[in-house]
């Protein structure tokens, strides 16, 4: 079966990595973009600033793009990818689930809603069925689901790992590429020979995302994990790919051989953009960094190093690709889950 997608925010910087993995993708076919008003009727090249170090996919640039309304967008739309501002997909994409689309959205409005799944297929596919809520109390034929912010995505699959020894507390501190900021959101006479240790709300998406992530459904409400998590986010200049040291308190005893172990043995999901494994963990103390190792499982896996014991726990680091396994990529697969539980 195929499905017809669109793409909200389709000019922007995610969006085109939208594109870029939509395009070939062998269940969605790509028949829609929108942007804002002032992009709306014209072709897609010449609106979109292309930054994507390959060309404008031939289809796609002579698309005329739509605006960003329930009225301007085809109803047979089985599935819309959001990568819109998130005070726009704020007001847009409840207006668009109770219009009947499936909606599967990067943007970081509603992420800690209730009744909206915010999932890693890997990690937590389970949470999904809090759809059936979703629809019942808000009334939608559509449906609304997120994925997390790119930096707890890059952390999240190894916690899942190491959890069966009973996380209780989770330090973490970033390196965050500047891509994360979008293309004009960090000027060069900022970052270059610098670094900039903060950013906005980042610390707090981090905390509160982790824990629903790892939080139980029991058919009615996701219960968050009670881990106490505390997160200190610094921007660097790197372009892409999320470095984050992370130090895990856990009740039970772990080496380092178990935590190594455990990450290893993670189970990957049976969908197209699921790499596997899900998680490489590196033997050699400098690794993972983010220029080598960022485009691992096609930018989809997580790596880990540096793997050490503390007194009651252990220390590493993880990366991850920030627009691909953090944004785009997230989004796309979370679109591969709904299609295989049917709810598309
Ligand atoms: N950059 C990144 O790596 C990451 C970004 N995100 C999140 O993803 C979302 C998109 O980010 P990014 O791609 O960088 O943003 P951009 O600013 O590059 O793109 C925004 C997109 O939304 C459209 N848009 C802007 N205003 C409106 C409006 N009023 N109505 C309809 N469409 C509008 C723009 O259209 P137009 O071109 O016409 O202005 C453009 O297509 C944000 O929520 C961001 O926080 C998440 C993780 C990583
Ligand atoms: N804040 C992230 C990117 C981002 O836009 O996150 P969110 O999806 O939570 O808005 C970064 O700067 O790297």
């Amino acid at each position: 079966m195929t499905v017809t997608a669109g793409i909200l925010g389709a000019t922007g910087a995610v969006g085109q990595r939208l594109i870029q993995l939509l395009e070939p993708h062998p269940d969605f076919e790509l028949v829609t973009l929108t942007a804002s008003d002032a992009s709306a009727g014209h072709p897609y090249r010449d609106v979109a600033k292309w930054r994507i170090d390959a060309p404008i996919p031939e289809t796609i640039a002579e698309m005329t793009v739509r605006r960003t309304d329930p009225d301007d967008i085809p109803d047979d739309i089985d599935l819309l990818f959001s990568s819109l501002p998130s005070d726009v997909g704020k007001r847009v994409e409840p207006e668009l689930c109770e219009a009947g689309y499936v909606v599967s959205s990067n943007s970081s409005n509603d992420r800690t809603a209730p009744d909206v799944p915010l999932t890693i297929p890997e990690v937590n596919a389970g949470h999904l069925d809090v759809l059936e809520v979703q629809r019942e109390e808000r009334g939608w034929d559509g449906a609304l689901v997120k994925n997390p912010n790119c930096s707890t995505i890059t952390m999240v699959p190894t916690l899942a790992a190491l959890d069966s020894f009973g996380i209780e507390q989770i330090h973490v501190s970033t390196l965050q590429a500047v891509s994360g900021a979008g293309y004009s959101g960090v000027s060069s006479m900022e970052i270059i020979d610098n670094a900039i240790p903060h950013i906005g709300g980042e610390e707090q998406k981090m905390e509160a995302e982790a824990c629903k992530l790892l939080g139980a459904f029991d058919g009615r409400e996701i219960n968050w994990h009670e881990a106490d998590v505390a997160a200190s986010c610094n921007r660097i200049p790197t372009i892409d790919g999320h470095l984050e040291n992370v130090w895990v308190e856990t009740r039970d005893e772990i080496t380092t051989e178990d935590a190594a172990a455990a990450m290893r043995s993670y189970e990957s999901l049976d969908l197209h953009s699921s790499p596997d494994p899900l998680i490489h963990v590196f033997e050699e103390p400098d690794r993972p960094q983010p220029r080598l190792d960022r485009l691992h499982g096609n930018g989809m896996a997580v790596t880990a190093g540096g793997l050490r014991e503390t007194s009651n726990g252990v220390q590493y680091n993880c990366l991850a690709h920030n627009t691909i396994r953090g944004a785009a990529g997230a989004s796309v697969l979370n679109g591969e889950l709904l299609l295989r539980d049917g709810w598309l």
